[in-house]
């Protein structure tokens, strides 16, 4: 029908859904011989939702070593977030970024085809693009497998290397990517994040942030929302955060980020990254998520105590 078709136009060129609050960055739950492990999901959602408040996900990303699975695997996750989300999570956000051009299509045509709510796709980072062109010309034939489904660019250059400004990337994005819909915006270059936010005063781009330590400073900028490993674990402590800064309460607001980062500035001296991650959300939900895929270690048993006893000894102002 002629009107299907219509609405099916209009609606791959506007959000679903506004996005809102706080997207968890899934951990990949594995089992003790690297398997990944399905079975923990529906527990993982429930305890999202009701320990955690948070309610929108982004799967297969850099706290997901989603770089470090394979397609099977990828889809597999993919699959049961969407599939375990169904009616308790707003979003299912699905990384599809990998560095063979194929594999990101076949897994933007997948990710489609299962009802995820977005896809998001990082730059390619062994062969690099050098300029803005090129990068979205990879994106955009990502983009273009899955025409009604929302697109994010996943702005990590920490890790991918690519340091091609968003600012710059955004002009006349629309046109080559009509599901374009925003950022995660992985980086500490809070001018740039700026300029995006100025640029895009009259169109309906997300600028969600992923820098947790920082978010207070992006949402004075004028962010959206936040993208983080963090939320697994302190995502009621970030949403007393966001709650603080929306009445506004900045004094509230700021003794939220403090001590968010009073946790992150303690165990990132102690070297923090996704295997840490998988340690401190296995202690505080009880989900066990098993090691992390080499090249990643299992974190020690002394950063597992002393994270959780410097996490403990936080006292925060709701009084918990
Ligand atoms: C590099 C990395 O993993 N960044 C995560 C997401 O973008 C963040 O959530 C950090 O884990 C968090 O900000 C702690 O540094
Ligand atoms: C942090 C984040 O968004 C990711 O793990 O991809």
């Amino acid at each position: 029908m002629p009107s299907c078709f219509l609405w099916r136009a209009v609606s791959s060129m506007t959000p679903r859904k506004k996005l809102q609050g706080l997207v968890a960055a899934t951990i990949t739950p594995m089992t003790p011989d690297g398997q990944i492990n399905l079975s923990v999901i529906h527990q993982y959602v429930d305890y999202l939702v009701s320990e955690q408040n948070v309610k929108n996900v982004f799967v297969n990303g850099t706290t997901g070593e989603g770089l470090s699975l394979n397609i099977r695997e990828r889809k597999q996750l993919a699959e049961e977030w969407v599939r375990q989300g169904k009616d308790k999570l707003d979003q299912v956000i699905v990384h599809v970024g990998a560095l063979s051009l194929p594999d990101s299509q076949e897994l933007a045509r997948h990710a489609a085809a299962i009802g995820a709510s977005a896809i998001a796709v990082i730059a390619p980072f062994f062969f690099k693009p050098t300029n803005k062109d090129e990068l979205i010309a990879f994106l955009q034939k990502v983009a273009s497998e899955a025409p009604a489904v929302p697109f994010y660019y996943y702005h990590i250059p920490p890790l991918t290397g690519v340091k091609i400004r968003v600012e710059e990337l955004l002009d006349g994005i629309k046109e080559r990517i009509p599901t374009f819909q925003g950022v995660k915006f992985s980086d500490t270059d809070l001018l740039d994040l700026a300029q995006c936010i100025n640029k895009n005063e009259r169109e309906q781009f997300a600028f969600l942030y992923g820098v947790d330590e920082q978010l207070l400073s992006a949402l004075a900028i004028g962010a959206d929302g936040a993208v983080g490993s963090t939320y697994n674990y302190l995502g009621r402590k970030t949403t007393l955060m966001l709650q603080a800064f929306a009445k506004p309460d900045l004094a509230l607001a700021r003794k939220y980020q403090f001590l968010t980062g009073e946790f992150l500035n303690f165990v990132i001296k102690l070297g923090f990254g996704v295997a840490q991650t998988k340690a401190v959300m296995t202690f505080v939900s009880g989900i066990p998520m098993g090691p992390p895929r080499l090249p990643l270690v299992d974190a020690s048993e002394d950063f597992i105590v002393k994270a959780k006893a410097k996490l403990d000894s936080i006292v925060w102002p709701d009084g918990d």
